[in-house]
């Protein structure tokens, strides 16, 4: 299969695609249809020149802006689509060609990644819709985590939660900390070397991976547990859930709502879920996004130190996501809650190494644990397993 790959990551009201040539080289046509669901939808990317576009959607839903996408790609027909799907269960532990039989199986883990497997089924749809003759893929985040010990895996509860009910954690983002693992290995001449990965962008996890496997990782059940995100909360104290329901009076409903959409750094800065705006407003003095940015760096800084205990060897530590890569703040409050670590953080290429750059930050010491911030590429590997699926060489 030496077609293009169209990859699809369909949110609720935004789709991401690219459409990736076998050759990994060749330019990428890629872009974002947003605002889906309003009157305001729009369609912007880059062109397989790299020259940006931007237009509004004549309709607002999902299949009008797949056709819309599809109307960009500059005449070039894709061979086969790649879908992102979040939560895959035990049940999918690699990436699968989709049917009717695939898709209720998905359909069963929606309502443990509300926020997302619903939204992606949507895209599936979609694109089942458009064409029907292409083949389609999805591709898990959950599936790296697969290989998580049952001592990472299992929650201290009773095990038939576990057995009739596959209560466990699963962990998500498995595509980016595949990514830059494999990545981190490749820049820094390792093979097998003993990494944590920060994924920090509207959703953030952190992962611990030797040799290309996935020995622990922040997120659970579901997309909610962990590091503080955008809109939701991370950890709480479990008995959070029957306080709120008890002292407040609270519906489950109201409770999944507030933990998953109004809180994370919206609900402690009251102001906003966007870590570039946070950062403009803290330095203007205001004390809800300075105090958003400290608890959000503290406890990325706090899980990594927890999942160090899954590696025998710490190689280095990998910032990606929006934030991971775009940060320097971030990444200098997260480097100096670690002192035990030994980190020589080298404050100018810290600084220097922002918009979709590669780069090594720290100081170069050689028994110091190196940091590098490693652009994330979901698409491209989403590609590369789609390919690999369907007996595709590369060029
Ligand atoms: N220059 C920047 N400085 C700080 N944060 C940034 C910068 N650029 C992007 N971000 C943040 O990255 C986050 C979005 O991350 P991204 O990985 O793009 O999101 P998603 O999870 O939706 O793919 C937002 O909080 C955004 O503010
Ligand atoms: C799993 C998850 O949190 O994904 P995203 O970062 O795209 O919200
Ligand atoms: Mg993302």
């Amino acid at each position: 299969m030496n077609d293009p790959v169209l990859v699809i990551n369909c949110g609720s009201s935004s789709i991401k695609y690219a459409l990736i040539a076998a050759d990994p080289d060749a330019p990428r046509l890629a872009g974002l249809a947003e605002r889906l669901g309003g009157s305001d939808a729009r369609l912007k990317g880059l062109d397989s020149r790299g020259e940006p576009f931007e237009r509004a959607l004549a309709g607002e839903d999902h299949v009008r802006a797949l056709e819309a996408i599809l109307d960009g790609l500059e005449g070039q027909r894709p061979g086969a689509v790649g879908h992102r799907i979040v939560h895959g269960g035990e049940r999918f532990t690699r990436a699968t060609l989709i049917d009717d039989a695939v898709v209720a199986a998905i359909e069963e883990t929606a309502a443990l990644a509300p926020l997302h497997n619903p939204a992606n089924l949507q895209g599936v749809a979609a694109t089942r819709q458009l064409f029907p003759e292409l083949p389609q893929v999805a591709v898990f985040d959950t599936a790296f985590h697969q290989t998580l010990p049952p001592r990472a895996y299992r929650y201290a509860l009773p095990e038939a939660l576990y057995r009739d009910h596959g209560i466990r954690r699963y962990g998500f983002h498995g595509t980016s900390h595949a990514y830059v693992s494999t990545r981190a290995d490749a820049l820094s001449s390792l093979e097998g070397g003993g990494w944590l990965t920060a994924h920090l962008g509207n959703g953030c996890s952190t992962a611990a991976v030797r040799g290309g496997r996935s020995l622990d990782t922040s997120m659970g059940l579901t997309p909610l547990e962990g590091l503080v995100m955008g809109t939701r909360s991370g950890d709480v104290d479990p008995g959070l859930h029957s306080h709120l329901a008890r002292r407040l009076g609270w519906p489950l409903e109201r409770i999944d709502e507030v933990l998953n959409r109004g809180s994370g750094l919206l609900g402690l800065s009251g102001l906003t879920h966007d870590m570039r705006e946070l950062e403009a407003a803290a330095e203007e003095g205001h004390a809800g996004a300075q105090l958003a940015i400290e608890v959000f760096c503290y406890r990325v800084a706090k899980s990594l130190a927890a999942l160090s205990c899954a590696l025998p060897r710490l190689d280095g530590i990998v910032f990606t996501g929006g934030i991971g890569e775009n940060s320097p703040l971030v990444r200098e409050k997260v480097v100096d809650h670690l002192p035990h670590f030994g980190l020589g953080l080298d404050r100018a290429a810290n600084a220097a190494t922002v918009r979709g750059r590669e780069g090594r930050i720290d100081g170069r010491h050689p028994a110091a644990p190196r940091l590098w911030v490693i652009p994330t590429d979901e698409e491209g590997r989403i590609a590369e397993e789609t390919r690999q699926l369907l007996g595709g060489t590369a060029p």
